[in-house]
This record gives C-alpha cells, structure tokens and sequence, in this order.
C-alpha cells in the first residue's frame, strides 16, 4: 500500500449495504472502507454475496439500503464474463466503450489503455483470436477507460493460467501503486493472500472479518494452531462461525 497521509479521506466508504432477492438477504448490513491504493480481496464461499456486492459498487443494481460515496461513473468494472464483442478489433472495442460512457477524449483515451496494458502490437486482432490473458487483458482496459479511482474485477484470474495470472497481478499492483483502489473477489485464497493489503471475508452476506491475512491467521491460532496455511486459516475461520 503506498503512503496514504493519514487522515487522507477514504477513496471508497460503503456504508450499511443491504440486498434481499425476495426472501434471501444476499447483503446484509455490510460496511467498509478502502483507502486511495489499497488492494481489497473480497473472499467467501459460494453464494456469500461476493457478486452482489461488486455489482451494487459498480452501479449495476441498487441496494435495498446503505450507500457507496462514489457514484458509479467514478468506479471501473470488469466484470467475469467479458462484456467485450469477439468480432470487433482490440482497438475497435475500446473506441466503443469509450463512446459509450462518454469519455471526453475517446482517442487519446484508447491509445492510453493499449498503451498501459501492453496491447499496442494487438490493436488490431479481432478480441476472439487473443488468448485468455489477453482478453483478459481487454476487459480490463474497458473497465479502466474512463480513468476511474477505484477499479472492481469479479474473479479476474479464474481463466487464467498460472503464468497469465502472475502478470495479471503484476499489472493490477501497479495500479494500486500508482493509486487506484482495487477491489476484486477471488475464490482462490492463496492469491488474496499474497496479492491483497486487506480480506474482507463474506459468509451468507454478513460481513465476518476485515483486516489482513495476518490477522485472520492470528484470530485462529496462527502459527500454534498448525503450520502457517492461509487457505487452512480462512476454512477453520468460516468453521469457528459456523459456514
Ligand atoms: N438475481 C438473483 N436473484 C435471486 N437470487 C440471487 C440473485 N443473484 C444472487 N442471488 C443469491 O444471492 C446470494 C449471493 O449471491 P452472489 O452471486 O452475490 O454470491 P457470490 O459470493 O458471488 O457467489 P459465487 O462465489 O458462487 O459467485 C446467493 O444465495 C444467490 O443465490
């Protein structure tokens, strides 16, 4: 996490976010903050409301209460399945989406993407042809068009192969760098380990733990409760709580 002065204001409060789907409360009561940099791994087992979460930041759906302090224009989304269209250039994608969410200068805008993802050589291939990294790669470059402060990615390395997904950290670290907040979600608890300054953990849409993975490992015993194995912490963690 770079130097953030400390009474710096967060870069993103999200503040007693609740959602139902009918009956079934996906979020309930949910709050945290995220400082201008940070990198947050939203981590849970299936159907926590990891998700839902992303797409109320992202402005996709609204929440039945709570807030979020940005509005969803100043929040970038990439969402799991590309929204990108396989027939149309790396390049021609770009100017689209630009268009589409009015980026003032959509030109300069789409040379900046190809140029911050490393996709100037590929401008011009149809997004179909790229292998998974860098469609991968495209899909971030969307989300990222409009410059935002704070980037969402649902599950950015699921398709990805080890080596594709080393360089997929390695850009979004860069960016945290040069201080955009990231927030992703992630079923690979290894990776939030490594690659997160901070775990919010979500079981049943209730908001169990925020902190490091340090701190979970120590909630559960740490290193006196067997040989030091964040994934093993995060499952006897949900266990403690009944998930
Ligand atoms: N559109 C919807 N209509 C009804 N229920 C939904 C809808 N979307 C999600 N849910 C339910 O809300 C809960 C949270 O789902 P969500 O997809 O946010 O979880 P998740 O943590 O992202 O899960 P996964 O890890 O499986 O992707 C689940 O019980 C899910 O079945």
């Amino acid at each position: 996490m770079p130097d953030v002065a400390i009474d710096a204001p967060p870069a993103l409060t999200v503040a007693a976010l609740t959602k139902r789907y009918g009956e079934r409360v996906a979020l309930h009561d949910v709050s945290f903050d995220a400082a201008a940099g940070e990198l947050v791994a939203l981590i849970g087992p299936n159907g926590a409301g990891k998700t839902t979460m992303l797409s109320i930041l992202a402005g996709i759906q609204s929440p039945d209460s709570g807030s979020v302090s940005r509005p969803p224009r100043e929040i970038g989304w990439v969402p799991q399945q590309p929204a990108v269209y396989s027939k149309l250039s790396v390049a021609e994608n770009l100017r689209l989406f630009a268009r589409l969410e009015r980026v003032p200068d959509a030109n300069a805008a789409v040379t900046r993407m190809l140029e911050q993802t490393a996709l100037e050589d590929r401008a011009d291939d149809e997004v179909g042809r790229l292998s998974g990294g860098n469609q991968q790669r495209v899909n971030i470059a969307v989300g990222l068009l409009a410059a935002p402060p704070v980037l969402l990615l649902d599950e950015p390395s699921s398709s990805l192969d080890p080596r594709q997904r080393e360089r997929l950290w390695e850009f979004v670290g860069r960016l945290a760098a040069g201080g955009t907040t990231v927030v992703y979600s992630t079923h690979n608890v290894q990776e939030a380990e490594r690659y997160a300054d901070r775990v919010l953990v979500l079981a049943d849409g209730e908001l169990l733990f925020g902190g490091t993975p340090k701190q979970l490992e120590e909630m559960v015993g740490g290193a006196a409760a067997g040989p030091r194995d964040f994934e093993a912490a995060f499952v006897r963690f949900l266990h403690e709580r009944g998930h």
